[in-house]
């Protein structure tokens, strides 16, 4: 489904003395099968932008299409809208409430309107699509680590088989190894299902290596939109927001002051080793320098 946001405007506690303009003038075309992560400082606007997405918060002003159709149309279907939009909440395990992780994972297919057997497949699909044991199928949700009570909040999700998977914030509070997981857990959704999916999440250093593009936020505006290599050329200006691009970017650029005739470019340290031994080898070889 191809998103269209045209002229986003919201303002929080509008006409009183408290109001909040968190969004402002947003402008943005999302295609069918992206993979985009949205990257602000805290309170730029990232989860009032996707709470928009799938109708939880209505904008104050501006328009929001999905494959054309006004989603604020009166005779819009918000019910099939989220059930095709799956949006996944910053820590999601706090939503988990069944007695067993089947049945928290069926619920979602079962609303949908699906009998239980149907859900019940729907669950199983998810649940193996996120990698948990199955000997954990019939356990209590609370009993699972901070990783695996993420993984069943994605299935719980995955189990409605969204177009568009919005994720906020998804490895907040997790180590490297469960953030690296659930990450690569999500570039899989996105390879094998072609699932759109819009990452939020506060480091550039997480979503360099997955996204397609980034989608900058400050103070409810978007400051940059394009692929990672040239959202981090700006990394000077991303820093005085408070944004750090990712550290082989910095290795990059203080190479290239060095004198060493690098591209700084890479996003991710394969990217940046690849580019050091192409320039080692040409050196070596007497064609460069
Ligand atoms: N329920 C609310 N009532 C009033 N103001 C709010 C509410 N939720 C958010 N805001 C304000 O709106 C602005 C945008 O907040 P939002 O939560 O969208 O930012 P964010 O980029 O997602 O932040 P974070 O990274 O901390 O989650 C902020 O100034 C915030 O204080």
């Amino acid at each position: 489904m191809s998103i269209l946001i045209n002229e986003l405007n919201y303002v929080y506690s509008s006409g009183t003395a408290y109001e909040i303009h968190a969004l402002k003038d947003v402008n943005l075309k999302i295609e069918d099968g992206e993979f985009i992560g949205i990257i602000g400082h805290t309170g730029s606007g990232k989860s009032t932008l996707i709470q928009h997405l799938n109708g939880l918060v209505k904008a104050t002003s501006g328009g929001i299409y999905y494959n054309g159709q006004d989603i604020y149309e009166e005779d819009f279907d918000m019910k099939a809208l989220r059930s095709k939009v799956g949006l996944v909440f910053q820590y999601p395990e706090h939503q988990l409430f069944e007695t067993t992780i089947f049945d928290d994972v069926s619920f979602g297919p079962k609303n949908q309107g699906l009998t239980k057997e149907e859900a019940g497949l729907r669950a199983y699909e998810a649940l193996r699509s996120v990698g948990l044991p199955e000997e954990l199928y019939y356990q209590s949700p609370f009993d699972l680590s901070g990783g695996q009570k993420r993984r069943v909040a994605i299935a719980g999700v995955l189990a409605m088989r969204p177009e568009v998977l919005i994720l906020d914030e998804p490895t907040a509070g997790l180590d490297p190894k469960g953030r690296d997981e659930i990450l690569d857990l999500l570039a899989a959704m996105h390879k094998e299902r072609g699932i759109t999916i819009i990452l939020v999440s506060h480091s550039m250093e997480d979503v360099a290596k997955y996204v397609g593009r980034i989608i900058v936020m400050n103070q409810g505006q978007v400051m940059f939109d394009d692929v990672p290599k040239k959202v981090f050329r700006h990394y000077k200006e991303l820093e005085a927001i408070g944004l750090a691009a990712p550290q082989v970017t910095y290795l990059m650029h203080e190479l290239k002051e060095e004198g060493f005739p690098v591209s700084t470019d890479a996003t991710t340290v394969d990217e940046a080793r690849d580019e050091i031994l192409r320039v080692i080898t040409k050196r070596q070889d007497g064609t460069v320098c």
